[in-house]
Parts: structure tokens; C-alpha cells; sequence
């Protein structure tokens, strides 16, 4: 039996949801996805702000420990780095586990995502993850995170306008909201949609079946003991 724990960074229950059901419609039988949402911080991650205060929920549910894995299910991929310090299984974010998937599916993928002041954080990730060759666009589909479930058309409009102007082989959907919509725009725009729910999910279950977890050797290594003071005061390593 493989567990996981999917975790979605913001606190909006009808996402957790959605990401809740993405994730168990593609998990293997054996393995029990548990999906969370941040017990504190945003509603919704569409700032650098919401990231920076999503992450301490995020680390607070890594810290629990007791699953095999962990998906971070917000593009942004909060905390990523961190929860890699610090969990006892291999941590996949959706950003991450999209764009990898979308590499094996193409030369080229177009991000869609939501407000276009989040187009910066996806080509940051683009270049943290060493993908700056294959992306071959940003697009977003100005729809706030918490009505993109409902934005069929936007969002349609947003993917076909980075299939026709990129020439992309790949779409790539940036948000965890997006999830629904994968089957039915790949078969409409005739190419491959990734969501990154479901590709982080697999990811995961196939790093576990591999027997392979964070190495924790330099960067990743756990974190020097030191103590935290203020709210923050339960985060202490010591
Ligand atoms: N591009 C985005 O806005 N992504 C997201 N914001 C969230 O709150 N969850 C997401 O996946």
C-alpha cells in the first residue's frame, strides 16, 4: 500500500476537492491519496505575497510526515525546496511534474495559467527547472484562481491562442483549478494538455515503487538545529 498526501497550499476547500478527485482518478489501486488544504494562509495563490504565506501551512503538513510521498498541488510549487529538506519521501511539485511530463510528450510546451502577474513565477520555475529550451511560451487566461473551475471559455480562448501563436507540441495548465478541463482541450486542440495534479501523482507513486526518495546529501540535507521564536516558535529543528 502506498500513501500519499497531496497538498493543496491554499485553504479553499472546493479545491482541495477537485484535487483531491484528480489525484484518485489517476492513482494506482494500491495506493491511498489523503488531499489536504493549508490549515492557514490564502484563500488563493495568485502573489508573491499568498506564495511566501502559504509555505508555513505546506512545511506544517510535510512536518506531520507519515506518507510515502507529497505532491504540492499549486503551480507556484511553494515551498518545494524546503518540504524536500525536511519530508521523510520524495516531494513533487505540479510545476515541476508538468513540465517534465510535457518533455516527454513534445519539443516544445506553452504555459497557460491564471493572472498574467503570475506569468513571472511560471518562468522562474521554467529556469530553476532547466527547461528555458523547451518552453516555448507564457499565456495566462486573467481569470482569478478560485473561478478558473468555472471558466471553461477564457481558458479555452488562453489555449488555443498558445497552441496557434507558439506552435507549441504541449500545453501545460497552471493551476491546480484546471485539472477538469485536460481531456477535453487536448482532443478539441488536437495536442497533448498536461495538468499537474495528475502528472505530479504519478510521478510520485513511480518514485516510490523505484525506492527512491530526496537525497539528503548537501542541499537537501535536513536543516541545522536552530530555534524559531513567534509564531513560528513550533517550526524549531532543535
Ligand atoms: N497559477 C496559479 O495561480 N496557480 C495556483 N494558485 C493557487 O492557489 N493554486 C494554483 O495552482
Amino acid at each position: 500500500m502506498t500513501r500519499l498526501l497531496v497538498i493543496n497550499p491554499n485553504t479553499a476547500r472546493a479545491m482541495t476537492g477537485l484535487i483531491g478527485r484528480t489525484a484518485r482518478a489517476v492513482a494506482a489501486a494500491g495506493t491511498v491519496v489523503d488531499a489536504v488544504g493549508n490549515a492557514m494562509g490564502p484563500e488563493s495563490i495568485e502573489s508573491h505575497y499568498d506564495e511566501a504565506l502559504a509555505v508555513p501551512g505546506v512545511l506544517a503538513e510535510i512536518r506531520r510526515g507519515g506518507y510515502d510521498g507529497y505532491v504540492i498541488a499549486c503551480f507556484g510549487d511553494p515551498g518545494l525546496d524546503a518540504a524536500r529538506e525536511i519530508a521523510d519521501g520524495p516531494v513533487i511539485g505540479i510545476a515541476e511534474a508538468a513540465m517534465h511530463t510535457a518533455t516527454l510528450l513534445g519539443r516544445s510546451f506553452s504555459v497557460v495559467t491564471t493572472l498574467s502577474r503570475t506569468i513571472g513565477r511560471a518562468r522562474d520555475l521554467v529556469h530553476r527547472y532547466g527547461f528555458e529550451r523547451a518552453c516555448s511560451g507564457f499565456h495566462a487566461c486573467d481569470v482569478p484562481v478560485l473561478e478558473v473551475e468555472a471558466a471553461r471559455k477564457p481558458l479555452f480562448e488562453a489555449c488555443a491562442r498558445a497552441a496557434e501563436s507558439d506552435g507549441c507540441d504541449v500545453l501545460v495548465l497552471g493551476c491546480a483549478g484546471m485539472a477538469g478541463f485536460c481531456a477535453e482541450f487536448s482532443a478539441e486542440l488536437r495536442v497533448p494538455v498536461v495538468d499537474g495534479v495528475s502528472a505530479a501523482t504519478k510521478l510520485a507513486e513511480s518514485l516510490i515503487a523505484l525506492g527512491l526518495k530526496t537525497s539528503d546529501r548537501g542541499e537537501f540535507a535536513p536543516p541545522p538545529p536552530k530555534r524559531y521564536s513567534g509564531p513560528l516558535s513550533t517550526f524549531g529543528t532543535q
